[in-house]
């Protein structure tokens, strides 16, 4: 009788596949959103449908890798780091028209690229791959930039501030928790 295999899935999958895309839509969705700096309601649409099918594929990529045992050290990895391109184009495109405040794009951007560079640092220790936390953050993240992305009437700057605060809060607070769990994971693996 043939020994099941027990070598891991190989990176080449459907599951990676769509983190790949993610990034590929990352320059189209930057162009429609400062297309005619952004004044453009038509281009604002279609730039919120590229945003939303890129962050659907993060749900389903996640959701895929599970089922069909497709998780591989590579996609936890990519999968936050696509997240990453996606909505830190979101965030520096929307302070460049001047929607959203600089300094909340530098907090965002200070606290998701030191973790990808945390990720790789302690890498030997083990793959530190997104958690809860972290997915909550990127719920709130996508619906925030969503918001500001939409042309919606002047009525909607309270909620679409308000999300935000959520979301940047969020951001950060899980941001310190990741640096927690590497200290962890250095301690746990050094003797
Ligand atoms: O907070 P991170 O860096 O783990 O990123 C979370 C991912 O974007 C969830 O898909």
């Amino acid at each position: 009788m043939a020994e099941p295999s027990t070598s891991p899935p190989s990176p080449w999958n459907v599951a990676n596949a769509l983190t790949i895309l993610r990034v590929v839509l990352v320059p189209l969705f930057g162009w429609l959103l400062l297309r005619h700096g952004g004044d453009d309601d038509a281009s604002r649409v279609a730039a919120f449908v590229a945003f939303g099918v890129a962050m659907t594929t993060d749900r389903l990529d996640g959701d895929l890798a599970r089922r069909r045992g497709l998780v591989t050290d590579f996609g936890k990895i990519a999968d936050p780091i696509a997240d990453k391109a996606l909505t830190g184009m979101a965030f520096v495109g929307l302070s460049l028209l001047g929607e959203l405040p600089w300094w909340v794009t530098v907090i965002v951007l200070v606290r998701e690229w030191g973790i990808t560079v945390l990720r790789f640092a302690v890498i030997r220790y083990g793959v530190m791959a997104a958690n809860r936390g972290g997915k909550l953050k990127t719920v709130l993240q996508t619906l925030a930039l969503g918001l500001y992305i939409l042309p919606l009437p002047g009525w909607f700057d309270p909620i679409e501030a308000t999300v935000m605060a959520a979301a940047v809060i969020v951001t950060v607070v899980t941001g310190v928790d990741y640096v927690l769990s590497a200290i962890r994971l250095r301690r746990s693996a050094t003797p």
